[in-house]
């Protein structure tokens, strides 16, 4: 099966397309670096993987929070209603998924919830939540817009092109999750709500929305690339 691509450079609205194109190196490299690559084909090493569970379980305690916080910062009910729903998404969807994998590590949620943050994560999850407290509502959607976008670019990606293998891929939970159309929804509510906001803003204000967009597909390399090296500390000599 083939799935559908995300929306294309024709589809996609004119500040999300000024956006995907501002951090399109990035973006790319993203998709190569070799944690995707290796998770794709399914020869990632475990230990990696836990990694990479063990700080995406923190960011996502963080990520629900930025949604919450999103909320008190409208009044209208559409917003704050799917800001409920992707938070729910979060904790009995995803972090569901982190479990049953963290499990099958034989590490336990609750030393996972205890373990430290790498420097990369929690440069990451304070810049979302520094947004999510001093900004405007549209800079925490543009701030969250790399998470839906990147993870259901790269899970549709990686599904069509290791289709033949993903069967036996013990990653297959994973890109399973952010494949579907149901993830891509909320990128894609993102990008339509984003759109009205920004025909109303100066080119100033686009600009600094553009910097927190590439910033953000910027951190989301680092996590995986450091997760790949499992790296706690900027330095890996510093651990
Ligand atoms: C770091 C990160 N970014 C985004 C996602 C997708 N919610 C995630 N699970 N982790």
């Amino acid at each position: 099966m083939n799935l559908e691509p995300l929306l294309d450079n024709n589809t996609l609205p004119p500040f999300a397309k000024r956006l995907r194109a501002a951090a399109d190196r990035i973006w790319e490299d993203g998709y190569n670096q070799p944690f995707i690559r290796e998770l794709g084909a399914g020869t990632l090493a475990p230990e990696q993987f836990a990694f990479y569970l063990t700080q995406d379980t923190l960011y996502l305690r963080d990520y629900a929070k930025v949604h919450a916080i999103a909320a008190t910062k409208t009044d209208d009910l559409e917003i704050m209603d799917f800001m409920a729903q992707v938070q729910a998404s979060i904790v009995h969807g995803e972090m569901t998924m982190q479990r049953e994998f963290l499990e099958s590590y034989h590490l336990d949620p609750a030393t996972v919830a205890g373990a430290k943050q790498s420097a990369f994560a929690y440069a990451y999850t304070s810049n979302i939540l520094s947004v999510a407290y001093t900004g405007d509502l549209v800079d925490i959607l543009v701030a969250i817009l790399p998470c839906a976008w990147v993870y259901a670019d790269y899970g549709r990606r990686l599904a069509n092109e290791f289709a033949d293998e993903l069967d036996s891929n013990p990653y297959k939970p994973w890109i399973d999750m952010y494949r579907t159309d149901e993830f891509w929804a909320s990128g894609r509510w993102l990008i339509d709500h984003i759109e009205p906001i920004a025909r109303t803003l100066p080119e100033s204000r686009l600009e600094q929305l553009e910097t927190l967009f590439v910033r953000g597909v910027g951190y989301e390399y680092m996590f995986w690339d450091s997760a790949y090296r499992m790296q706690m500390q900027w330095k890996k000599e510093w651990q």
